[in-house]
């Protein structure tokens, strides 16, 4: 069943169209994951998504109910982290998730909370003694204080160490084991990869593409990268010249002691050239086989490069 299903979504601030044509559906239990860069109209989609934008034209339907006629019975039902939230920089952990317990008929325990995203330590702790990502651990709390089915998280690792975004990471994955369906915006392609069951790669307002990152991946290409690293110019060139006659090789560069070749079949290449270079008593000293990742999957269906 779809969670949510938004269709040709259009959205303009003044002269900037901002979102043109969106549509997607979600389903139950998925991390689904908005990427793209910088403008490229996430939290726009985001936004209209969750209420707080009214499109300019198309249709969402959240939990089979529309803004429109069911607006009390979402937000009973959703959890919606922004971008940046205000928070009041006396209060502690504890009483901000009190606060925002106190707006919402259907609730979670304060400390099932704390628990979820590891603030249990610093509940006593005032805002504005908290860490860039303790805070956001706190923000994504707020955003599950009324046990929400769906939760918008906008760039939630957005500013942080690697630790602080592998804890972050470490939250929603829980999430997703609890059941919940989560939304997520995000520029970094790593966790896009990582967390999501569904990525929708979305540029200039218009969806690029959309499936499992593996999917994606594997639609660029077959091919596969290999760098190897040999001891010796003259081998190296001799490998290449071998390189060349094999069948699952399309390309073979050289430079200086390093040759990089893309093979359909990097298992079979490999054993070929081993075996080559074994006879021919040639040094490999260090070989290592490139992964796609959905950052070429960008580049290869806009043909831009990505910028983080
Ligand atoms: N309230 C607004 N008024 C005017 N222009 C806006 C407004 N909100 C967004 N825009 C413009 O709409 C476009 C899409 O913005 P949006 O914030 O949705 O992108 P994004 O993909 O979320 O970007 P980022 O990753 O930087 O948050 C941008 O050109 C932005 O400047």
């Amino acid at each position: 069943m779809s969670v949510i299903a938004v269709s040709n979504l259009h959205k303009s601030f003044g002269p900037v169209h901002a979102v043109k044509g969106i549509s997607f559906t979600v389903k139950a239990g998925e991390i689904f994951t908005i990427i793209g860069p910088n403008g490229a109209g996430k939290t726009t989609t985001l936004e209209m998504i969750e209420g707080l934008l009214q499109p300019d034209q198309g249709n969402v339907q959240l939990l089979g109910l529309s803004w429109s006629s069911h607006a009390e019975k979402l937000k009973e039902r959703i959890g919606v982290q922004l971008q940046t939230s205000a928070m009041f920089d006396l209060l502690t952990v504890e009483e901000h998730l009190d606060v925002f317990r106190s707006f919402y008929k259907r609730k979670r325990p304060v400390s099932d909370i704390m628990k979820l995203v590891n603030l249990q330590e610093q509940r006593k702790q005032r805002v504005k003694g908290l860490s860039g990502g303790q805070k956001q651990r706190l923000a994504i709390g707020l955003a599950l204080i009324n046990d929400p089915e769906v939760i918008f998280l906008d760039e939630p690792t957005t500013g942080l160490d690697p630790q602080a975004r592998r804890n972050i990471w470490e939250i929603i994955l829980n999430l997703k084991e609890l059941g919940k369906t989560v939304i997520l915006t995000t520029h970094y392609m790593e966790e896009a990869e990582r967390l999501s069951s569904r990525v929708c790669i979305v540029d200039q307002g218009q969806v690029v593409a959309l499936d499992t990152a593996k999917a994606l991946i594997q639609q660029i290409s077959t091919e596969r990268e290999i760098s190897i690293q040999g001891s010796i110019v003259e081998h190296v060139q001799d490998m290449a010249v071998f390189a060349n006659k094999i069948n699952s090789v399309k390309r073979v560069e050289t430079d200086g002691i390093e040759m990089q070749l893309l093979s359909t079949s990097p298992e079979q290449t490999l054993l070929e050239l081993f075996h080559y270079t074994t006879e021919c008593g040639y040094k490999v000293e260090q070989i290592n086989i490139r992964d796609w990742s959905l950052e070429d999957v960008f580049i290869a269906l806009t043909g831009k490069e990505w910028r983080d």
